[in-house]
């Protein structure tokens, strides 16, 4: 495609996903009117997609200048982020593929803009921040944080005194996590493992590795295609919900031996090591559904590998004497870099959160630190999803009100 191809075909995504964000529409509505960020600065690091680009021209119709570059090198898609660049107020850094050096580069070259609120998924830039960019913090408002290790390094950061400005966990909005993590996670992996593989789901030994709400979701989904789910925990909590939900629970050394499609969703590292890959059936499946590309080791099965080879599409095999590995798109998020995300009506919820934050941090001076979506933004975003959805509810009665806050009323 030449560069007016990539456009069209950018703004077509685009058109097809802000038709499907209704809740970002109201705000997107607000934004234009009332233009609540009016000569504020804004960098982004998330996934270059229709659904994230949906989110920028909010964002710029709220009076913003926007910056964006990817926070997945291979979750950027380029149609997108050409179409991104011919719009007004919009900068975008992004492109597939990149190595890490051009990755942090593009990082750079967002700060270099002088944001006054970051947006973040995963905490690269507000990382780069706090390490090289210093002389930028003290122009910064405040920031917003989109996934759950984003939030973890946040509060790492914070517990050591090392975070410098305030910064909103959007990722624990239940608006979001409850619905992008568990549903999104959960139908989009799917989506990605499939359309990557085309293969069969029903009857295989899927092993889903961490039950939080990713997890839940990748089991749930699995579970719907017809496969036999064996799921790994470390907290016994959730292994027990894991197992009273009808999956199989063991540990990693025992699921690998038998599992044939393998989705990592820990946020953690080395969730599937050399020791694994070695008792792996031959022609064995791994995705990564968690974050970055280290709970898949990838580097152990470079060096078993006696031949690496391209299969298909996005898929490598690698031969460890006799037994074939298939790992999809380099160990990296399954369904970003294998797939187009999640669905739009879910990062809909997602972005509502993010621009209604980005407002909240324009208009309230924050300290430092880790900070909740306040409570009232969150109801805001379900009343509006339900409404757009054409989904009443009931409201409690004044009697019931006061039953519900007294003590006196008993047997
Ligand atoms: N693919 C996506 O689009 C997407 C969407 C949302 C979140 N995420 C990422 O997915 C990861 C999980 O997010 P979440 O919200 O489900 O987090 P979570 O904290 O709810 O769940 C993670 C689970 O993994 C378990 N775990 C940790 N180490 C483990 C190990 N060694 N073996 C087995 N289980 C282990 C934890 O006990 C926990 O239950 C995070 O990195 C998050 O950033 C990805
Ligand atoms: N930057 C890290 C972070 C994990 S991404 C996980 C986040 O991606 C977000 N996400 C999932 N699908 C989409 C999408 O289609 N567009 C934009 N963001 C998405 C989702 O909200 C989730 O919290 C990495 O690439 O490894």
């Amino acid at each position: 495609m030449n560069e007016k191809e990539l456009i069209e075909s950018g703004n077509m995504k685009m058109d097809w996903a802000r038709n499907h964000m209704p809740v970002l529409a109201i705000i997107r509505e607000k934004f234009e009117e009332e233009k609540p960020l009016k000569g504020l600065k804004v960098g982004m690091a998330l996934h270059v997609e229709a659904k994230t680009a949906v989110l920028v021209e909010t964002l710029a119709a709220g009076g913003a200048e926007v910056s964006i570059t990817g926070c997945n090198p291979l979750s950027t898609q380029d149609d997108v982020a050409l179409a991104l660049n011919i719009r007004k107020n919009i900068s975008c850094f992004a492109r597939y593929g990149v190595g890490s050096q051009e990755y942090y580069e593009a990082i750079d070259r967002v700060l270099d803009s002088r944001p006054d609120i970051t947006i973040d998924d995963g905490a690269d830039l507000i990382f780069k921040l706090h390490k090289e960019r210093t002389d930028l913090l003290p122009n910064i408002l405040g920031g917003c944080e989109e996934t759950t290790t984003g939030v973890h390094r946040l509060h790492a950061m914070e517990k050591e005194g090392a975070l410098k400005m305030p910064v909103i966990a959007v990722n624990d909005a239940m608006t979001k996590y409850l619905f992008d993590n568990r549903y999104g996670t959960g139908q989009s992996a799917w989506d990605g493992i499939n359309r990557t593989t085309n293969l069969l789901v029903a009857g295989k030994n899927v092993v889903v590795a961490g039950y939080g709400w990713c997890g839940r979701g990748v089991a749930m989904r699995a579970a719907g295609l017809g496969a036999s789910v064996i799921v790994t925990e470390v907290d016994p909590i959730r292994a027990l919900e894991a197992r009273m939900d009808g999956y199989r629970v063991m540990k990693m050394s025992d699921a690998a031996k038998i599992g044939e499609i393998f989705v990592t969703t820990t946020g953690n590292r080395d969730i599937l090591t050399a020791e694994h890959f070695k008792s792996m059936p031959d022609g064995a499946i791994l995705a990564n559904s968690g974050h970055f590309n280290v709970e898949i080791d990838m580097e152990a099965l470079n060096s078993l590998a006696k031949t690496v080879r391209t299969v298909r599409n996005n898929i490598k095999e690698y031969d460890i004497g006799g037994k074939r590995i298939n790992v999809i798109a380099e160990g990296r998020l399954v369904n970003l870099a294998a797939g187009d995300g999640h669905p739009a009506e879910v990062m809909d919820m997602s972005f509502a959160n993010q621009a209604l934050c980005v407002r909240y941090i324009a208009e309230n001076k924050l300290p430092n630190g880790v900070h909740r979506v306040p409570q009232e933004l969150d109801n805001y975003v379900a009343r509006m999803k339900l409404e757009s959805m054409g989904i009443s509810i009931d409201e409690l009665t004044e009697a019931q009100r006061s039953y519900m806050s007294g003590w006196e009323c008993g047997t």
